[in-house]
């Protein structure tokens, strides 16, 4: 197997069952960072080997991850492309954020795969495009593309993400995308916050051994998948993975119920002074805000009345584990990009004017406050190109357009988002 975008959650996920697949002792990852380098210098002295922290509301559970054989650094394009190349690759998965999925038309790698599809590329989709024209050159069988990330359907994103950069690269590389690749969707869960100081000593007390990147992360786990696997594939499904036909409806409830609620508490939370997760959950206003929002968006679910609230009352208690102190300000960074597929949808389906979606609405004027500097600091590079300041009226339309064109023209939702943050503002002065 080769991984795209080495980080915390392939680690706490992907990693973890493969090594718990009862076939396990056949498989192994070849793990690439996907921009910076310095987790693969973190691990390739240790020979990719790292503690996991299973970390439950009454303790640690520790164990050492061994199915990651091979770390990589972004930058080391030659080996990816032998991996490509070798008769033995059977799996791609990757997580490289909402922001790995942009296509753009104005890539410098489109002209550089088009002079030499071996070139040395830097993007997500050139990196795997320039991948599968390699396979495909080989003459090899295809592989399946495995995409990991919080998005609804990743797997016929990237998809045409790829066709839509070949079409631009010319012939060969439409073929490659064609010939080479089978594209798998999935739904993926595992609250795992970015691990500490402290976590590495927890790490050193447990094994005697000292470990430069642990990871921590929540007991419960989700994996469901839907697609071919052209070449096989660990068993995924032995270690409790779930294949079916489709993951939407999987996949809208995760992202609407868990990481909407996420994002909620990220930006209220924040403006209300936490700093953690748990702690927001604790607070009755972001407590209410939070059962609104989940009862609006389960009203477009479509699923089971009950299996919604047994979904509802287990999240709660993920939320509220005490240990895990996932921090808020982590989950506020690039709103931008993730409001499109945590929020919108609820939206837009619901009822309109005076009974639009009002959590909704409310979660996307608590992003709006945040932008304008309330809560956590602002770590998102697409919005802070925006100008967030300024009379309310003027400010809401420019931020809204970041997350769709359309609902920053649209003057009911407009007032609406207004008059929120101007609620926000006065009740939570700086
Ligand atoms: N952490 C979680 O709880 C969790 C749970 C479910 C899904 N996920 C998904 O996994 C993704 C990664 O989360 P993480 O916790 O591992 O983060 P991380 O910061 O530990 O690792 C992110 C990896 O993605 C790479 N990356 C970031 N932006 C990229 C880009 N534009 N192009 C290519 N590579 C890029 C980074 O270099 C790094 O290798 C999330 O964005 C999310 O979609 C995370
Ligand atoms: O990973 P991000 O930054 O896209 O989102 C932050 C959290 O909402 C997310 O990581 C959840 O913890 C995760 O999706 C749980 O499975």
């Amino acid at each position: 197997m080769l991984h795209l975008g080495l980080g915390n959650f392939f680690r706490a996920h992907q990693a973890w069952y493969t090594q718990h697949a009862p076939d396990a002792a056949d498989w192994g990852i070849a793990a690439f960072t996907g921009r910076r380098r310095h987790l693969a210098d973190a691990l390739r002295p240790q020979d990719g080997l790292y503690t996991l922290v299973n970390r439950g509301p009454r303790g640690d559970e520790i164990e050492v991850i061994g199915s990651v054989v091979a770390v990589h650094e972004a930058g080391d394009h030659g080996a990816w492309l032998r991996h490509f190349r070798s008769p033995r690759l059977a799996v791609v998965t990757m997580t490289v954020t909402e922001a790995g999925y942009q296509y753009d038309p104005g890539s410098p790698d489109i002209a550089a795969l088009r002079q030499d599809p071996a070139a040395p590329v830097s993007s997500a989709p050139g990196r795997l495009l320039g991948g599968l024209m390699a396979r495909d050159r080989a003459g090899l069988d295809p592989v399946a593309i495995v995409p990991c990330d919080n998005l609804p359907a990743n797997g016929d994103r990237i998809s045409q993400v790829l066709r839509d950069m070949a079409g631009q690269v010319g012939p060969e590389a439409a073929r490659a995308v064609d010939r080479a690749a089978a594209f798998v969707n999935t739904a993926v869960d595992r609250i795992t916050p970015r691990a500490g100081d402290a976590d590495a000593r927890t790490a050193l007390a447990a094994t005697g051994l000292r470990d430069a990147a642990p990871v921590v992360t929540e007991p419960f786990s989700q994996w469901v998948l839907a697609g071919k696997f052209p070449a096989g594939r660990p068993r995924w499904e032995d270690a409790g993975a779930a294949f079916t036909d489709d993951v939407a409806p999987f996949a809208r409830r995760k992202l609407w119920l868990l990481n909407g609620g996420h994002s909620l508490l990220a930006y209220l939370g924040g403006i209300r002074g936490h700093h953690t997760v748990d702690q927001a959950v604790q607070d009755p206003v972001c407590r209410a805000w939070l059962e609104q929002w989940w009862a609006e968006a389960a009203e477009q679910l479509a699923a089971p009345h009950d299996e919604v609230a047994h979904y509802r009352a287990a999240l709660v208690d993920r939320f509220a584990n005490p240990r895990l102190r996932h921090r808020l300000d982590q989950i506020a960074a690039d709103g931008s990009q993730k409001l499109t597929v945590r929020i919108l949808p609820v939206l837009r389906a619901g009822p309109v004017a005076a009974r639009r979606p009002r959590a909704a609405v409310q979660v996307l004027a608590a992003w709006v406050c945040h932008l304008r500097g309330r809560g956590a600091p602002v770590d998102d590079p697409y919005a802070q190109a925006t100008d967030a300041g300024g009379p309310v009226a003027a400010a809401v339309p420019r931020l809204l357009r970041l997350l769709d064109p359309g609902l920053g023209q649209d003057p009911d939702v407009v007032a609406q988002v207004a008059r929120q943050v101007e609620a926000i503002e006065q009740q939570n002065p700086r």
